[in-house]
């Protein structure tokens, strides 16, 4: 049972660690896929669904953009689970009439909710990091299949802070949270997450989930629960 020492925040990831991949892929990106096309075509010229439409120009690098060419190009992104940041900020939108209309609860491992308010009322700060937009990730917690857990966490960040496997994203979360980078520890199932992580300075450790793509070399912890973590003084 791995153990971490003088942790004062725990930075979780989502898909893959607090939730299974499975609910991301099969209900979240269907849902998205399905509506997006009648949804970009409504709301085109609200200023908000602007701005992420002029994202996807400079992303995809679209020389003569039509709302025809954006969907297909959000389409073919949600096809490949591209971690794109307007992509991710439509999608959310997007959730945001499924949760609230009761279409579907997001997916939270049942260890995971107690041992982050065990973690809370030790004192530990909890932040999330996803490639999912904050107001996704706001959304997700708020209407889990645990209760609404987001009155745990005291912030969020996502791809607008800098990609997942980017060593100077976990900079920037590092200094905006206000503590050392090894009094954080990172929880993620992918291991270039980790590794990034780690060339900051936090403290890292793999999440093992059923239906989690297989990690073969890394040098770091390995547990597939949040019960198995203890953190210590
Ligand atoms: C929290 S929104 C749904 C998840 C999502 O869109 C996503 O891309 C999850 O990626 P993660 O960084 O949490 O593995
Ligand atoms: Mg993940």
């Amino acid at each position: 049972m791995p153990e971490f020492h003088n942790v004062r925040v725990v930075l979780t990831d989502i898909e893959g660690t607090t939730s299974s991949i499975s609910f991301v892929h099969d209900v979240l990106f269907p849902y998205a896929a399905e509506r997006l096309p009648a949804y970009i075509r409504k709301h085109a010229s609200e200023p908000e669904v602007q701005a992420q439409l002029e994202a996807v120009n400079r992303e995809a690098k679209l020389d003569n953009p039509t709302l025809d060419r954006q969907i297909d190009q959000l389409l073919e992104w949600i096809k490949h689970d591209v971690k794109a940041t307007p992509l991710k900020a439509l999608q959310g939108y997007i959730w945001e009439a499924g949760y609230r209309g009761g279409d579907y609860q997001a997916h939270v491992y049942d260890d995971v909710a107690p041992k982050l308010q065990a973690w809370k009322a030790q004192g530990l700060k909890l932040y999330v990091y996803s490639s999912g937009s904050v107001l996704a990730q706001k959304l997700f917690f708020e209407f889990s299949d645990a209760g609404n857990l987001l009155p745990l966490f005291e912030g969020h960040f996502d791809t607008t802070v800098g990609g997942k496997r980017e060593a100077s994203s976990y900079r920037a979360i590092s200094s905006e949270i206000g503590v050392s980078p090894d009094q954080i520890l990172f929880l993620s199932d992918v291991k270039e997450e980790l590794e990034a992580a780690r060339e900051t300075g936090l403290q890292v450790c793999l999440l093992e989930r059923p239906g989690n793509a297989p990690v073969a070399d890394i040098d770091a912890e390995r547990v597939s629960s949040f019960d198995e973590i203890t953190l210590t003084k």
